[in-house]
């Protein structure tokens, strides 16, 4: 395997290749002396290597194009002007030209190749071979997807390429009907993926997680942005839906658990998989008593990305300056407890708790709220939540917005075949559904990670639904009055006010845009039928 041949996509005159470096190799070429700019890595007191990823510390969804061919014309979910989305089209020209483009920034270069699984689930996984000139990016790639064993490794066929050229620029982007100078394109024929002019690493994760989600569903899995645990025997799966920054990985990292996986799940007839295998935490702000398994996660071979470090390697979580949406990657068995110990594979049976995270920035939603059957179909579609600052260029404060699927950026299909093939697994095995607010409430602050926890714990033990309950008007949501471990005061979010009629007033506000929202589903009998589990004023 030493001389990799990667003529055969029109890279040449390659001056080294170094494929699947191990952590000891990749911290001596993203430390060594010499590199430049965003190349530099800076060993920390955690022992965890910071990099800067420079302009782009989180996605850019104005840049991401698909190519429109035979193959992907009628499948793919494209952007209307009636109901905007990120997949945009790109021509076959335009993909060649970015294509090019990449692979000149390729060429006569040393070069880095990770081969990696997505999929934890042997059947349905992709091979994904990774070219980078960046040695951090090989790092980033090794600890968030699955390692192959050496005699996979030895065969390794890729179904997928990845040419990742964060140097290069588009500089005739108007030319070719692309966004900038940056561009992240898949052709879903060819399954490649190019990217051109941003270094942050999420473009690599939630790209193969975008391409999951187009091929997935096709055969009848459910692909979700979902976070998973189970017990400690392996049983017992709960799944955590949510947008950026709502808690699945919080709330999936429980010490009393086993994680599955923080963000990106495959549902099929033997149960939940990850499609990862590391997780992507938010250091802002990190405590080390709230969220004490992702602090003691971040040591040798964890990568930070955009925090503040100062010369003798001393961490500053607190500090903002560079980005609200300071990362962590880590292999997953940098936590202690982990499903693979026991299910052998980063995976659990079929998930009996179904948990939607939602960060309401008016904090109008309860803290928990107790969904129908019909109820979870039509919040699962609506997907709101707030987009919360930096995981996505242009978010700087807290923004309502409505995520299909709670996770629309990555859909690459109609967000009902998402619900569809969701709701079949939930019949199938059982699951009840709960919306979970992890945002805000009358006090103006977010609720407590203690206070969501322990709302988590109930749900997971079968106390939320031992509760005595109550109605909320206008969202027709049951809610219970008392909760072991959770202050009574926040059940009831109109408690949160100094006046009740502030709530009632922000709640009407909240159900008129939930009913405006779900208006685009209402062009058949099911969209219509969903309405009644709507909000109703
Ligand atoms: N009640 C809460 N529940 C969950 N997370 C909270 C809560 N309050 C504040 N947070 C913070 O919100 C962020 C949640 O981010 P994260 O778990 O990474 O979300 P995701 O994985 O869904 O992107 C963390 O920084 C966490 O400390
Ligand atoms: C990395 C990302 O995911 P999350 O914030 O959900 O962890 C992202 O959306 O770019
Ligand atoms: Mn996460």
């Amino acid at each position: 395997m030493a001389n990799l041949d990667l003529t055969k996509y029109g890279i040449t005159g390659s001056v080294e290749i170094i494929r699947n470096p191990s952590y000891e190799e990749l911290f001596k070429e993203e430390t060594k002396a010499g590199l430049e700019g965003f190349e530099v890595g800076q060993e920390t007191e955690l022992g965890a290597v910071n990099v800067m990823t420079g302009i782009y510390t989180g996605r850019s969804p104005k840049d991401k194009f698909i190519v429109m061919d035979e193959n992907s014309k009628d499948t793919v979910w494209w952007t209307t002007d009636e109901y905007k989305n990120d997949n945009h089209a790109a021509s076959k020209e335009t993909w060649d030209a970015v294509k090019k483009i990449a692979v000149e920034e390729l060429c006569n270069k040393k070069l880095f190749v990770v081969d990696a699984f997505c999929g934890a689930n042997k059947d349905t996984r992709m091979a994904v071979r990774f070219i980078v000139e960046v040695a951090w990016q090989a790092h980033f790639i090794e600890n968030m997807f699955i390692k192959p064993t050496a005699e996979e490794l030895e065969n390794f066929e890729p179904d997928f390429v990845v040419y990742n050229a964060s140097k290069a620029k588009v500089e005739n982007y108007k030319e070719l009907g692309l966004n900038s100078e940056t561009a992240v394109v898949f052709n879903i024929t060819s399954r490649e993926q190019v990217i051109i002019n941003t270094w942050y690493g999420g473009e690599m994760k939630k790209g193969m997680f975008s391409m999951m989600n187009y091929y997935l569903p096709l055969k009848g899995i459910a692909s979700m942005h979902c976070s998973a645990n189970c017990d400690m025997d392996g049983k017992h799966t709960a799944i955590f839906f949510g947008l950026s920054g709502t808690g699945k990985t919080t709330l999936s990292t429980d010490p009393k658990r086993r994680l599955i996986g923080d963000d990106e799940h495959g549902w099929d007839d033997n149960g939940v998989f990850n499609f990862e295998g590391g997780c992507y935490a938010k250091v802002i702000g990190l405590d080390k008593e709230s969220e004490p398994d992702i602090y003691n996660a971040i040591k040798r071979d964890a990568l930070l990305e955009n925090v503040t470090v100062d010369a003798n390697g001393k961490i500053d979580f607190d500090d903002k300056s560079v980005t609200e949406n300071t990362r962590v990657s880590y292999p997953i068995d940098h936590i202690n407890n982990i499903a693979s110990e026991v299910n052998g594979v980063s995976a659990g049976p079929a998930a009996e708790n179904v948990i939607f995270l939602s960060a309401d920035a008016f904090g109008v939603l309860p803290p928990v709220s107790i969904l129908t059957a019909e109820q979870t179909k039509y919040y699962f579609l609506s997907g709101f939540t707030a987009k919360l600052a930096g995981t996505e260029r242009g978010i700087t404060e807290p923004t309502p917005t409505f995520s299909a699927c709670f996770g629309q950026a990555f859909l690459e299909l109609h967000p009902t075949k998402y619900a569809e093939e969701l709701v079949k697994k939930m019949e199938k095995s059982g699951a009840k559904a709960y919306l979970v607010n992890t945002g805000w409430n009358g006090t103006g602050k977010r609720i407590s990670i203690k206070d969501t926890r322990g709302i988590i714990d109930a749900i997971l033990n079968g106390d939320v639904l031992k509760a005595p309950t109550k109605k909320i008007p206008f969202f027709d949501f049951e809610v219970p009055t008392e909760l072991p471990g959770v202050d009574s005061g926040i059940l009831d979010p109109r408690d949160t006010y100094a006046n009740a009629s502030e709530w009632e007033e922000k709640a009407k506000d909240l159900a008129n845009r939930f009913i405006k929202n779900f208006s685009k589903y209402e062009g058949n009998e099911a969209g219509k039928a969903l309405v009644a589990a709507g909000p109703k004023l």
